[in-house]
Formats: structure tokens, sequence, C-alpha cells
């Protein structure tokens, strides 16, 4: 089996906290990987070692076989971090000239205008583009090699949705051709419609790993909601069996719990006050929630 990406036990600490925990991953050639996780679980941290731009504490990386730092191998990998930086006085198909230049196959200026969208920005200047259309550029710049594999951190931030959606067109045919894609989002609709394999990662470590209905699967159900009368307390609901987590809005309560089934019937057995009862289908934001609570 070749693998794209593999980290073994990959751990980074920043003055004494564990910012990524033995981390191990392996990723297959021509995957679409999006790492899920809320703020502060370690995904940049990941991207920019495996990028070799940070230095692991401990543990192994290896990118297409060989180290991050290998200039073979940084030919052939893309990345757009999150913060696109624009150069001063170039305009758009300028900069992205000047990205071409760095590789020896790179894919051409109107195909890089075009997977982009900036067809009609290509003769603005770089530093008058709207957050959106820069992280558009940032996607051309990190295409602009025609990588192997390509890294893209929060990309549709600030995107408009019919940006949003041609980008996702433009990774799933970059999927097809058989590059490696490797995204972080916190739009959990985004990783459900363009990954093959979504990794939660919670506290530096992976805490769920599989396909999106796999994820979903694995939690469907795990949420039953109501609207509480006013004598139900966060503490009556802890104390029920199975209940990891409790969440108010307003008076609508929403239990995450690892056996619906029994909280049900406990729920009626204790004569709660409750209405509006809704057992939750499990869409992959509730799995990707009762993950993150299950292991906070
Ligand atoms: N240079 C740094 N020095 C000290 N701590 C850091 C540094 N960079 C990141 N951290 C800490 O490491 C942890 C992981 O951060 P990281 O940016 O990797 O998370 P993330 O999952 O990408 O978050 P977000 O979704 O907010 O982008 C956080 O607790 C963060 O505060």
């Amino acid at each position: 089996m070749s693998f794209a990406i593999e980290l073994d036990q990959v751990s980074k600490i920043y003055q004494g906290k564990k910012a990524v925990d033995q981390l191990t991953l392996k990723v297959e050639k021509g995957t679409v990987i999006a790492l899920l996780g809320p703020n502060g679980a370690g995904k940049t941290t990941t991207i920019s070692m495996i990028l070799g731009l940070k230095q692991p504490t401990s543990g192994t990386i290896k990118l297409l076989g060989g180290s991050p730092k290998d200039i073979k191998v940084r030919n052939r990998i893309g990345a757009m971090l999150q913060d696109v930086s624009v150069i001063d006085n170039l305009k758009v198909a300028e900069t992205i000239e000047l990205f071409r230049s760095y590789y020896s196959n790179p894919l051409s200026l109107p195909e890089l205008l075009r997977i982009s969208g900036l067809e009609t920005e290509k003769d603005k200047m770089a530093a008058s583009l709207s957050g959106g259309q820069q992280r558009r550029l940032g996607f051309a710049l990190a295409a602009a090699g025609d990588p192997d594999i390509i890294f893209l951190d929060e990309p549709t931030v600030g995107m408009d949705v019919t940006s949003r959606q041609m980008f996702w067109d433009t990774i799933r045919s970059m999927a097809e051709k058989g590059r490696t894609v490797v995204l972080t989002t916190h739009y959990l609709e985004e990783a459900d419609s363009l990954a093959d394999r979504i990794v939660v990662i919670n506290q530096g470590k992976v805490v769920a790993d599989g396909s999106p209905s796999q994820i979903k699967a694995e939690t469907t159900g795990r949420v039953i909601s109501f609207t509480a009368g006013v004598t139900v307390t966060t503490e009556q609901l802890q104390a029920l069996p199975g209940v990891i987590d409790v969440e108010w809005s307003g008076r609508r309560v929403k239990l995450h719990s690892r056996d619906t089934d029994q909280l049900i019937m406990k729920l009626i057995e204790q004569r709660f006050d409750m209405k509006d009862i809704e057992i939750q289908s499990g869409g992959l934001e509730d799995a990707f929630q009762a993950i993150v609570h299950s292991t906070n």
C-alpha cells in the first residue's frame, strides 16, 4: 500500500501543553480527507507539521514516502493556509504567473483562473480583492504546480454560496484525477459532501475516523430534544443514565446520549415535563457534537 501521508505517534507540545497528542494517521493516495474538530483541536498544527513548517516534538511524518522537507517532495505539494497574504503591486494574473514559475509542470494560467473562478478579476490588483476572492486566489496558488497532494485549511471561509459550490466541484474533479486532498473545515456539510474520509480531532487526538456514513451511523439517534417545563433542571437531566451532555436553547433542551432508547424510557418513567419530543436522525452535525462532547 502506498500512502500519500503517514503520521506515526506525532506530538506537538507548546509551553508544556499538548496541541497534538500521539497522532497516528495514514492517508491513501487519491483520498479526499476532511479534518474536523472544534477551535483549538490541533488541526492547523497537524497540517503545519505535515508540511514541514513546524517541527513535531516527537514522532515521524512521511509525505509521499519521503521527508516533508525534501525539495522533491515539496514540489509535489500545494497548500492554502488560513492567512492568504497577497503580494502588493501585483495583479491577480501576475501573482499566479509568479507562482507558476516555481514549478516545472504547472497548470496553465487560463486553467488556474477557471478553477478558482477569477477570470473576470485577472487584471485587478491582488490586494484589492475581497476576502472571499483572496481565498480563491490562495487556492489558485496552491494548485499552481498541479500538486499530487493539496492541503486546504478552512478553504471556503468567506466564500459565498456560488463560489463554495464551484470550489467543491473543483475539489471533486481533482480527486477524480487521483489527487489527494486534505482539508480542514468547520462546515460539516462540506465534509459530508466532499470527503471520502472524515477524521475528527479533539484535544490533539483522533476521536473518530471513517466515511461520512460511518461517522453518522456511529452516533445515529443519539440526540433527544424536547421543550422542557420550568421545573426541569440541568442537574436532573445530567443525572439520567447515559446522558453525555445537556444543551439548552431557551426552554428547548438537547440531550446527547449513548443510548437514546433507555433514556427515553427513563424520561417517561420519571414523568419529566416534556413537549414536542424529537429523537434526531443523527446528521453529521449531531454526530460531530456528540463525538466532541463525549471526548471532552
Ligand atoms: N505558536 C503557538 N504557540 C503556543 N500555542 C499554540 C501555538 N499554535 C497553536 N497553539 C495552541 O495549540 C492548540 C491547537 O491549535 P491549532 O491552531 O492547531 O487548532 P485548530 O484545530 O487549527 O483550531 P481552529 O479551528 O481554531 O483553527 C491550541 O490550544 C492553540 O492555542
